[in-house]
C-alpha cells in the first residue's frame, strides 16, 4: 500500500546553515569548503573529506561526533546512523519530525556534497572482483537518495561540475538555495544513482554470465558528448558512455575536425562494426552513408581496398563514413582525401597520413585504439514506444558456420571466398541486404527494401550505374556472386539475382520453397551455399 503524503508545502528559499561533505573525488572541495566557510555554513564530513579540508585550514567536524560512532568495517559503515539520515530526511515545518529531532538531538542538514566510490573507472581499470565489489558505494547512495526525496529542504550535489553552479545560487540568494534549483539537482542526484546502480547490475550480469533476458533491466550510461541536435535540428541528443569494452566511435579518440553529429557517430558505429569483421591481415575498407555500406572492399592494402570500395558507389560515397581495420598510411589517406568525407575511423594512424588528413579541417579522424571483436558477446538496446527491446549482439561470423553446398554445381574456390566476404558484408546490411561481390569488393549493394526482389534489382541497377561511372562496358555483377541476409522466400529474388549475373549464392536457406529455389539454381548452373545463419538487421 502507498505511503500517504501529509502534503506540507517546501518553502523557496533555505539558508544553507549545515553542510555534509562525502566525497571520493576530491575535485573542487577546498574551494566549495572554503567558500561555504566564508558564509558561516557549519562543516561535517566523513574521513578523507574532513581531512582534505582540514588541512586547507578550514574547519570542519567529523562525522563520527555526529553519530557517535567511529567509522567501521574499512568505511563500509561511516554514515548509516539516523544521526545523519534523521537529519536529511526531517520534514521541518512537520511538528512531528521536529519533536523527533529534538528528541533525539538531530539537526537538520541544508546541502549534501556527495560523490560515490569510483565503481565506473575500477571497472575500467580492469580491477579484480573483490576490488571492484568494495567500490559499490552504499552510504554515499543512501544518502543521496534521502537528500534529493527531501529536496524540499535540502540541496543535493553529486558532481564537482555543479560546484559553481551551487556558489552561483548562494551569491543570488543571500546564502540561500532555491527550490526550483533544490529540485533540478534532486532530479540530477536521481539519475546518479540510477546509472550508478545500472552500471553495477550491468558488472554482475557480465561477470555472473547471466541470462540475457531478466525481470528488470537498467541502463547506466555517463554524458560523453552534448551535440547541437540529434537525427534533425530540432531534436536534442547527447552520447552516453556505458563502460562496455568494446573499441568503437563512442571511445575512440577524435585526432582532428569538428565534433561528431548524432548522425555521424550512429554511421561511424556501423562502419567500424563492419570493418572489425575482417581480419586485420586482409586490408578491408566499408565506406558507410545512412549507417548503410555503399562499398565494402578488401586489397592489397588499404588504398587499394579503398580504391575498390569506392568503385562500388561512387555517388553515395560523397560525404560518407570511412572506416579501415589496420592503420591508416600516407597512400590510404590520400586516396580518401580525393573526395568530400566526413569521418574516418582506424584503429591508428600513422603521423604521415595524420598531415595529409590534416589538410582537410572539418575531415574528423578518429582512431579506436583496436578493432572491435566480432564474436564477442554483448546487450543491444533499443527504444519503442512504451518500452525497449533488448537482444543479444549478432555475434555470428561466417567463418564458423558449416556452409552446405545444395546444389549440384560446387562454387569454386574463389566463389566460396567471395561468398563468405558478400555475406560477412550483408550481416551489416539493412534488411532486406542483397551484396553482390567479386574480387572480395562489393559490386552493388541492395538494403532496407521490403522485397527481396527490390533490393535485388536496386542492387543490380546500382552495379549498372558504377559499371557506367567507372567507363565499363558491363556491369561487375557479370559472373559475381551474391548473398542474402535471409531466406530466398520464392525463386524470384534468385532468378533477379541471376539476371544481374551471379553465378554463385550464398544464402541461410530454410524457406518452405527451397526446393523450388534449388531447382532454378541448378537449372541456370547456379552454386548455392546455405550458411543456416540469417543475418536480418533493421
Ligand atoms: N558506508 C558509508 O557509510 C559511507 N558514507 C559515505 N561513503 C562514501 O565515502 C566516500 C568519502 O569517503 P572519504 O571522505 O573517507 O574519502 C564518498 O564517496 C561517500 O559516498 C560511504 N562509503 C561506502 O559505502
Amino acid at each position: 500500500m502507498a505511503v500517504v503524503s501529509k502534503k506540507i508545502p517546501a518553502p523557496d528559499r533555505v539558508g544553507i546553515r549545515r553542510a555534509l561533505l562525502s566525497v571520493s573525488d576530491k575535485t573542487g572541495l577546498v574551494e566549495l569548503a572554503r567558500e561555504l566557510v566564508r558564509r558561516d555554513v557549519e562543516l561535517v564530513s566523513t574521513g578523507g573529506t574532513k581531512k582534505a579540508i582540514s588541512e586547507a585550514g578550514l574547519p570542519v567536524i567529523d562525522v563520527a561526533d555526529v553519530t557517535g560512532f567511529p567509522e567501521i568495517m574499512d568505511g563500509r559503515v561511516k554514515t548509516l546512523h539516523p544521526s545523519v539520515h534523521g537529519g536529511l530526511l526531517a520534514v521541518r515545518d512537520d511538528p512531528d519530525h521536529v519533536a523527533a529531532m529534538e528528541a533525539n538531538g538531530i539537526a537538520p542538514f541544508d546541502l549534501v556534497v556527495i560523490n560515490l566510490y569510483p565503481f565506473e573507472q575500477v571497472v575500467a581499470a580492469g580491477s579484480d572482483y573483490p576490488t571492484t565489489i568494495e567500490n559499490i558505494d552504499i552510504g554515499g547512495p543512501a544518502m543521496v537518495r534521502a537528500s534529493a526525496k527531501n529536496h524540499a529542504y535540502v540541496t543535493i550535489v553529486t558532481d564537482p561540475a555543479d560546484y559553481d553552479e551551487v556558489i552561483a545560487m548562494l551569491a543570488e540568494n543571500d546564502g540561500c538555495s532555491t527550490l526550483d534549483r533544490r529540485k533540478a539537482f534532486a532530479a540530477r542526484a536521481f539519475q546518479r544513482t540510477a546509472s550508478y546502480d545500472a552500471m553495477i547490475s550491468a558488472y554482475m550480469a557480465e561477470q555472473l554470465s547471466l541470462p540475457p533476458v531478466a525481470r528488470h533491466h537498467a541502463t547506466g550510461g555517463t554524458l560523453s558528448l552534448e551535440m547541437r541536435y540529434g537525427e534533425n535540428p530540432h531534436q536534442g541528443a547527447g552520447l552516453y558512455l556505458t563502460g562496455e569494452k568494446r573499441p568503437g566511435v563512442a571511445t575512440a579518440q577524435l585526432l582532428q575536425g569538428k565534433a561528431l553529429s548524432y548522425n555521424n557517430i550512429n554511421d561511424t558505429d556501423a562502419a567500424y562494426e563492419l570493418v572489425s569483421e575482417f581480419d586485420p591481415a586482409t586490408p578491408s575498407v566499408a565506406i558507410i552513408k545512412h549507417a548503410n555500406p555503399c562499398g565494402v572492399a578488401t586489397g592489397a592494402t588499404l588504398a587499394e581496398a579503398y580504391r575498390k570500395a569506392l568503385a562500388c558507389d561512387q555517388t553515395s560515397a560523397f560525404g560518407g563514413i570511412v572506416a579501415l581495420n589496420g592503420t591508416l598510411d600516407a597512400e590510404a589517406a590520400v586516396e580518401i582525401v580525393k573526395i568530400f568525407t566526413e569521418v574516418i575511423i582506424a584503429p591508428a594512424v600513422t603521423d604521415e597520413a595524420a598531415a595529409i588528413v590534416a589538410a582537410k579541417k572539418n575531415l574528423r579522424l578518429l582512431t579506436a585504439g583496436a578493432l572491435a571483436d566480432p564474436r564477442a558477446k554483448g546487450l543491444l538496446v533499443r527504444s519503442v514506444a512504451g518500452g525497449f527491446l533488448k537482444q543479444e549482439r549478432d555475434n555470428v561470423v561466417v567463418d564458423d558456420l558449416d556452409l552446405k553446398c545444395v546444389t549440384k554445381r560446387q562454387p569454386t574456390e574463389t566463389e566460396l571466398a567471395d561468398m563468405k566476404f558478400a555475406f560477412r558484408v550483408a550481416k551489416h546490411v539493412k534488411s532486406n541486404a542483397i551484396v553482390y561481390a567479386r574480387d572480395g569488393a562489393t559490386v552493388g549493394i541492395g538494403a532496407g527494401q521490403m522485397s527481396r526482389v527490390d533490393s535485388a534489382r536496386i542492387a543490380a541497377r546500382k552495379a549498372e550505374d558504377a559499371a557506367q561511372a567507372l567507363g565499363l562496358a558491363e556491369p561487375l555483377t557479370r559472373g559475381c556472386v551474391v548473398a542474402s541476409d535471409a531466406f530466398f522466400p520464392f525463386a524470384d529474388g534468385l532468378l533477379s539475382a541471376v539476371e544481374a549475373g551471379a553465378r554463385a549464392v550464398i544464402q541461410p536457406g530454410g524457406s518452405m520453397r527451397d526446393e523450388e529455389v534449388i531447382a532454378a539454381a541448378d537449372e541456370h548452373g547456379i552454386a548455392m551455399v546455405f550458411t543456416g545463419v540469417r543475418h536480418f538487421r533493421h
